[in-house]
């Protein structure tokens, strides 16, 4: 049996294990989490059934696979007080901080399979999407194990080359935010049109749940779904001009490139490598 075990037990460490466990994918008894907040700990407790530790230490003294779920500005000082039972045990090491490089976590870690993951918080839901990257040394069994574990939460991906997890950083693990973003921008408009806030927010979720649906369970691309519900002459046509006119298009390209821009630094500010 393969026991896990996260470092922190925060957003996204909470996301993950929810949709382990809302998928079945690993019994809650298997589950340990370390973190210095009680309430963080009693609220994992008590919604998930899962097992929660105030010492890191303890958290991975059993583990098979470790997880660290920790602010990138943290990884070193917590890494440090572990290296030396890492060391010794060499679990199968997931990190899932934006910006830290397979090097600096194999030499703050003491481990040597170490996979970078770059998960998003719809985990939770089991419509997470996840990139993947490993160092040589993770095995095939590794590779399977963390698939499997990923591939509970939703879709889970290896790219080609370490470079590309701080694109995936940008495009699906900031992602959500820029959705939810939309979805705001998308209440307060309704509103100001006269929709009542209930009104404005319970279409505008359902609109961004149908149109995502629709768009990852059809054939057809998003820009022909688009060409789909905007009739020449009509409404949306003129909504889409106006998005043109202020070059969305260019507006999310800077967003995400300045996304990308922030995991290389953080890369360069936090490691080694
Ligand atoms: N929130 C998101 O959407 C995503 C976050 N990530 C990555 O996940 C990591 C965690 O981010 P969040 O969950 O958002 O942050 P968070 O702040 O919600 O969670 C971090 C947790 O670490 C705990 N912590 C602090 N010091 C600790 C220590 N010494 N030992 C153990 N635990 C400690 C905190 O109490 C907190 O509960 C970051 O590295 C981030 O880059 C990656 C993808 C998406
Ligand atoms: O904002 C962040 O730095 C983290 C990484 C991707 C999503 N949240």
């Amino acid at each position: 049996m393969t026991q896990i075990a996260f470092i922190g037990g925060g957003n996204m460490a909470t996301s993950i294990i929810g949709g382990l466990i809302r998928e079945g994918a690993v019994s809650p008894d298997l589950i340990h989490v370390s973190d210095p907040g009680a309430e963080q700990r009693e609220r994992l407790t008590r919604d998930f059934g899962i097992v929660t530790h105030e010492s890191n230490l303890d958290a991975i003294s059993s583990a098979t696979v470790v997880i660290l779920a920790v602010k990138p500005q943290m990884m070193k000082a917590v890494l440090e007080p572990l290296q030396a039972t890492l060391n010794t045990r060499q679990p199968l090491l997931i990190s899932v901080a934006a910006g830290i490089s397979l090097p600096t976590l194999k030499e703050w870690s003491g481990c040597t399979a170490v996979v970078r993951a770059m998960p998003n918080t719809p985990a939770l839901t089991g419509f997470g999407a996840t990139g993947l990257f490993a160092s040589e040394e993770v095995s095939l069994d590794q590779r399977n194990l963390t698939d499997t574990l990923l591939g509970a939460t939703g879709l889970a991906m290896w790219v080609q080359t370490e470079a590309e997890i701080d694109a995936v950083t940008a495009l699906s693990g900031s992602g959500p935010a820029y959705y939810f973003l939309l979805m705001e921008s998308m209440i307060d408009a309704g509103i100001k049109l006269g929709l009542s806030e209930e009104t404005a927010r319970r279409l505008t979720l359902q609109t961004a749940l149908g149109a995502g649906k629709m768009a990852s369970s059809s054939d057809v691309a998003p820009d022909e779904l688009r060409r789909r519900v905007t009739s020449p002459g009509g409404t949306t046509e003129q909504a889409i001009a106006t998005f043109e006119g202020a070059h969305l298009r260019d507006i999310v390209k800077a967003a995400m490139d300045a996304a990308a821009r922030r995991a290389a630094e953080l890369s360069d500010e936090l490691g080694n490598g």
